[in-house]
């Protein structure tokens, strides 16, 4: 059995972490730490999670994470470096959060405004040598949950050389995509009924990332305009991707090029002509399901892809990538099916 814990437990990240490792055949629950909650019983933090109801959130330290095969930190932006160091490199380390995402140290610094911290292999298997960078790793950087749904939407075309260097996309997230500390934006009185947009003008945190995936798989630089917005729903992710179509690219090629960067997937499908994704067929999935169409009038391609953001935008994806890193099978204990209605 994998001996795994889990920093930062008490939140919706960490929540989801463990809602899959109990599902998990291979892996045991060790620690899980709180700020906070520290010394509450899981229970009253996570009901949903009654396996665990009796357990107690222990102080995040160097000493309670000691000792686990595998490490999930599930902590704010920032606060992984640290903890990270304490661990050897006998211990597979998965930082949820952003600090190892990035290559690009100025870049981190012109959004996150603080030192750069490092670069990690990123779990994000389906792009293109994803899988070779996390086989054996001790160290994986999950990706930010925007950055999941829009490099899934796009990478398939940037490899085939269809896509030309400009793409937009505007993106709709569930509140729970920021976390559970209490916001005032984020007020149920705020939210019910009502979606705007945030982060416009290029300034979200997640447009480098965006960057960085696509022009690493086109080879050259992509430049993206990136509009996240907020919906009133729990959970989910519907990114509205699109890129001008290169001269020569038809339906049928496009549409082949996606069917075939996901014939293997076991977590991406791309839906029947004529089908949309919805963010309501994802929820506790660790699925993406992705729709690709040409927009002769426009010269665009458009991508539509959905997610659930604490599935496979954050935990699932972290899990999947525990078991490419592990040499396990990289679906096991993850769900494949959404919960519906
Ligand atoms: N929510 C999402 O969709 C996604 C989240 N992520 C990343 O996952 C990480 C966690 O996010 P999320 O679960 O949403 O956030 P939450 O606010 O829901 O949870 C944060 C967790 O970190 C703990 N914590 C807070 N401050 C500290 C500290 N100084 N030291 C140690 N622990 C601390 C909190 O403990 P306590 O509550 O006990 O104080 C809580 O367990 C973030 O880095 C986020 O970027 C990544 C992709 C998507
Ligand atoms: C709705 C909402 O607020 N979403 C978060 C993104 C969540 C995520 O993936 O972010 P990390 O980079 O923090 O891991 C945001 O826009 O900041």
């Amino acid at each position: 059995m994998v001996r795994t814990a889990v920093a930062g437990a008490s939140g919706y990240a960490g929540g989801e972490l463990l809602r899959l490792l109990l599902g998990h055949p291979d892996v045991e629950i060790g620690a899980v730490t709180a700020a906070s909650n520290a010394g509450r019983p899981v229970g009253e933090v996570q009901p949903h999670l009654a396996p665990l109801a009796g357990r107690v959130f222990e102080e995040t330290s160097p000493q309670v994470l000691a000792g686990h095969d595998v490490v999930f930190l599930a902590l704010p932006h920032g606060q992984s470096a640290a903890v990270a160091a304490e661990l050897g490199d006998g211990t597979l380390v998965i930082d949820c959060g952003a600090d190892f995402r990035l290559e690009d140290a100025g870049e981190w610094e012109r959004f996150y405004g603080s030192a750069h911290a490092g670069t990690w292999p990123y779990g994000l298997p389906e792009l293109p040598g994803g899988r070779e960078a996390l086989r054996g790793s001790r160290r994986i950087a999950v990706p930010g949950c925007y950055p999941t749904a829009v490099s899934l939407a796009l990478f398939p075309a940037y490899a085939a050389g269809l896509a030309g260097s400009d793409a937009v996309v505007v993106a709709a997230s569930g509140t729970s995509g920021a976390g559970k500390a209490a916001k005032p934006h984020l007020l149920g009185s705020e939210v019910m009924g009502s979606a705007g947009a945030y982060g416009v003008g290029g300034s979200h945190r997640h447009t480098p990332e965006i960057v960085q995936n696509l022009s690493a798989v086109a080879g050259r630089p992509v430049r993206v305009s990136f509009t996240p917005t907020l919906v009133p729903m729990p959970r989910g992710i519907l990114a509205t991707c699109s890129a001008p179509a290169l001269p020569g690219v038809t339906a049928g090629s496009l549409r082949a090029a996606y069917e075939k960067a996901f014939a293997d997937e076991p977590f991406v499908h791309l839906l029947p002509e004529g089908r949309q994704p919805t963010t309501g067929a994802v929820v506790g999935a660790n699925t993406a399901l992705v729709q690709v169409a040409l927009d002769e009038a426009a010269g665009r391609i458009v991508v539509v892809s959905a997610i659930d953001n604490l599935t496979k935008g954050t935990a699932g994806g972290a899990v999947q990538s525990m078991n490419i890193a592990l040499g396990l099978p990289e679906e096991l204990g993850l769900p494949a099916t959404g919960v519906a209605p």
